[in-house]
Formats: C-alpha cells, structure tokens, sequence
C-alpha cells in the first residue's frame, strides 16, 4: 500500500480516478449536487464498503475524492502535506462571499494563506494571547451560569444547546471586535452569518454561468447581495468602533486585549505591495473567524454533555476529581473551576477526548485538493477537483479503538487515571482521530478549542446536575 507518488505528465495516462459509481454525465454531476453533506455521508460510506478506501464522485463539474483509512490520511496530509494542503477553486459564489479567497480556509496554499494563518496564529492563539481573554472566558462563564440558573427557575427543563451556542457566540464576538455587544446585537450578527451558511445551497445554481443565470435567477442574486449587505452593516460598524479606538489609542491595556480585528487591520499584505486589507476583507475574515470558531465548539460542548447525561457515573467522576483539585469538601464552597486547574483533570480530559472521537463536530474536513495532478496509491487525483477525509470513519477505526461505538474516556487514560503519555491529537505521526484535520491545513485553534471545552465541561458539571 506504499504510496508512489509520481509527477509526470505520463500519470493522467497511465493511473484511473479512484473507483465510484457510474457516472452519466450532467445527470449523475447534477443528482449529487443537490445533496446535503448529511445525506451524501451514508450514500459514501457505502461507496467505501463497495469499491475500498479511496472512492470518487462526480459532483458538479469536478471529481471529488473521498479517504476513509487513517493510514492513507496520514500519507496525504503528512507525508505528501506539500502536495495535498491546497484548497479547490472556490465556486463563484463561495469568491464573492470570501472576497476572492482572502479568508483562510478558502486561501489556496500560497503566500496570502501563510500571512492570514500566522496573522491568527501568533497573535490570536499564541498561549500569551489566549491567557489575554482568560476574563472574558470567566465573564463568559458568569453569564452562561446566571442564564441557566433563571431558565431553572421558571421552568423544569432547559435547552441547553441555545445557552451554549449563545456562550459561544459572545466569546468569540469579543476576541473578535474586542467589545461586549448586548443580546439584540449578538442575535443580529448571528443571524447575518448562519442566513449566510444556510442559505449558500439556494444559490449553488447561480455557480453555473453566473453571467445568464444571475438574470435568469435574478430574485435570488439580489437574495444574496442583500444577504452580504446585511452582514456588512452588522460588521462594519463594529469593525469602524474599533479602529477609532485605535487612533485615540484606547485598545490593548489589561482590561482591553487586541482583539481579532486589531491584528487585521494592522496587517500588511507582503506580497501584494505591503497593502492592508480592504474593508471587505476584514468583514470576510471576521465572518470566517465567528463562524469557524462557535459551532464547532457549541457542537462539540452539546456532545460532551449529552453523553454526562447519558453517563452520569461518568458526570460524578469528573465532580470527583475537581472536588480533589480544589481541596474543596462541597461543591459550593468555590463557584469556578480556573483554567490552571485544567491540567489537573486528567478524566475530564479524557472525556474531552472521547467524545471528539466518537462525535466529532464535522464529519469532514474542509474540501482539500492538490497542487498539481499526482498519482497516488495507484490512481489519479487531479489538480482539478477535491480531496476529502471521513473524519467520523476514521476516528471508529477497530483496528485502533476496540469497541469503537462505545463510549469510554478510560481509552485516553493510563490504569491508574492518570494521562497517557504521547497521545497526540495533531496526528503527525499516525492518525488515530482527526477532529480538527492534521498536517498544513489542521485547525490552527485546536489548543483553543480543547481549552473551551474542558474549561466550559467542568464549570457546567461542577455548577449543575445533569439529568435526562
Ligand atoms: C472544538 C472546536 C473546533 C473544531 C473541532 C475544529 C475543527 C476544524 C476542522 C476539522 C478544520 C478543517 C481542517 C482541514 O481542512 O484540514 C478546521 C479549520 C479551521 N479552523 Fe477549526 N475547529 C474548532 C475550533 C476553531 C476555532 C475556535 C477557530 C478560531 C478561533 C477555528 C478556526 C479555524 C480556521 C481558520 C480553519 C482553517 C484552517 C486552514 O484552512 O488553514 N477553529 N477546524
């Protein structure tokens, strides 16, 4: 199963697209694009079962290459990383929402990428830089706790996933804009962008000859650019606020870290004659870092928490460990578990862990493609089309998880509870799991993310019993 992989212009001769169903053209193209990813998931899963671990489709008007086996993960995105980190042409639609590809996880695999990653990296998610936020995570926290605590008072039961997602939201608006925006506020910023995500499917047909259909279908062109003028007039004042506060030099003391969008409008695009970055830029990057960073975790958060309740020895043990941590006797004797606290939970962790495994918030990566035609396992992966992995498949593995439906924290832990050592989320050496990608294009905020969720996990547990 080695991969060869060979660059030559012989290999579009010599090696075939991956195996798939048969494919009639305009028809066969047309039927898959009008599937949702949740509806094409099972549909693949089964192609994997009939024609082995690299399967093609033919969607719209390119191949898109699904892996559903680790190790073939591994030789991509890592060991061929170089080759399998660019991203697919972005449909016309996609370019116009991401302003050409001037977002992130759009940016083909070239310098505009680097700036706007290492932009977010090191001055975002730099440990020094996450530490910076630590008050608004404990502001975060107080508001969630209170929303609860008055959603328990008039009524029995709560939805747990609205106060989640609302958490989120506010925290990531604020390391965003570096503001606290009020609930009328933050709901119309949440709205502009999930209208967007939402409604990106409606306006697949104007991908397709956007000069014809965009008078043929006109109601729906004017749909979007209403769409994007909407999210505009939510962003840019906001994004305006902050820069007036730059010049009255206002931002970045104690109480005021740099926000998201400090760092973008300071930044300079080297490659493009040191330019910054227009206004609507910012606006997709904002959008990019808001959507990127709540529903993910939110996702992953409401997880973790349907399987306390599932499990409530499970719920107990964490209790446990934080009541030992703390040196507490009574869960009301101290409100918040702190973030230094965390490495000291290794069973919370654990559950972390396990449930990234089993319930990963996306079950696929973000569309991959190639820099240039290759050869790989013995088939041809186009320049020209997408490569995608089966993040769920892969992190159910029975060759690598024993019993792999099950739900078992125990997994990630030595006999004596405490954490195994070496296990690496990032994949580099074997992909085990991959819940935030691996290689070049892994989620850069995956440490922010563990840290969300271990420190909302334990707040939330050691603040509330969780019942059915
Ligand atoms: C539990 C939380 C999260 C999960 C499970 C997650 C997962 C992922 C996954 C699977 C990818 C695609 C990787 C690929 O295409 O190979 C991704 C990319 C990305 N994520 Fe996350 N993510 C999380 C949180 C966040 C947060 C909090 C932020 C921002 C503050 C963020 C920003 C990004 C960005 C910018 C990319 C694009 C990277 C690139 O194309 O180079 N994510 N994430």
């Amino acid at each position: 199963l080695l991969s060869l992989l060979q660059k030559s212009s012989t290999i579009k001769i010599n090696n075939p697209f991956p195996p798939g169903p048969t494919h009639i053209p305009i028809i066969t193209p047309i039927i898959w694009l009008t599937k949702s990813v949740s509806q094409l998931e099972p549909i693949i899963k089964q192609l994997h079962v009939k024609y082995g671990p690299i399967v093609t489709l033919q969607i719209g008007s390119s191949p898109t290459i699904f892996i559903n086996d680790r190790s073939i993960a591994h030789q991509a995105l890592i060991q061929n990383g170089s080759i399998f980190s660019d991203r697919p042409v972005n449909l016309p639609m996609e370019n116009f929402i991401s302003k050409n590809q001037h977002n992130i996880t759009s940016a083909s695999y070239d310098t505009t990428w680097r700036i706007l990653r290492r932009n977010l990296t090191a001055e975002m998610l730099h440990p020094s830089r996450v530490k910076s936020f630590a008050q608004t995570r404990k502001w975060v926290l107080d508001v969630l706790l209170k929303r609860i605590k008055t959603n328990i008072k008039s009524s029995d039961s709560i939805k747990a996933k609205d106060h989640i997602q609302h958490a989120m939201f506010s925290l990531l608006v604020f390391m965003c804009f570096g503001q606290r925006v009020d609930d009328e506020k933050l709901h119309d910023i949440e709205q502009g962008e999930r209208n967007l995500l939402v409604s990106l499917k409606k306006f697949n047909v104007l991908n397709f000859w956007p000069k014809i259909t965009k008078i043929l279908f006109r109601k729906r062109w004017e749909e979007l650019l209403k769409l994007r003028s909407n999210q505009e007039m939510v962003l840019v004042p906001l994004i305006r606020v902050r820069k007036e506060a730059k010049k009255n030099g206002l931002c970045n003391d104690n109480n005021n870290p740099r926000a998201y969008v400090d760092t973008l409008l300071d930044l300079k695009l080297s490659n493009e004659g040191q330019r910054n970055l227009d206004e609507g830029e910012v606006v997709a990057l904002c959008s990019e870092f808001l959507s990127a960073g709540t529903d993910t975790t939110s996702t992953a958060l409401q997880w973790i928490m349907a399987n306390l309740v599932k499990h409530p020895h499970m719920q107990q043990r964490i209790v446990d460990e934080i009541r030992k941590v703390m040196a507490v006797s009574d869960k009301e004797e101290k409100e918040e578990v702190h973030e230094e606290d965390l490495e000291k939970l290794p069973y919370l962790k654990a559950v972390v862990l396990e449930s990234l495994r089993r319930h990963p918030p996306t079950h696929f990566l973000l569309p991959h493609a190639v820099s240039e035609d290759v050869a790989f396992n013995g088939y041809l992966v186009p320049k020209k089309g997408s490569v995608n992995f089966m993040v769920a498949e892969i992190g159910r593995d029975p060759k690598v998880w024993e019993d792999p439906m099950a739900f078992k924290p125990e997994r990630f832990l030595n006999e004596d509870g405490s954490q195994i050592e070496g296990f690496d989320i990032t994949g580099s050496k074997e992909i085990k799991m991959m819940p935030f990608g691996a290689g070049r294009r892994i989620c850069p905020a995956y440490n922010l993310g563990m840290l969300h969720l271990e420190y909302f996990v334990a707040n939330l547990v050691w603040n509330f019993d969780w019942k059915d």
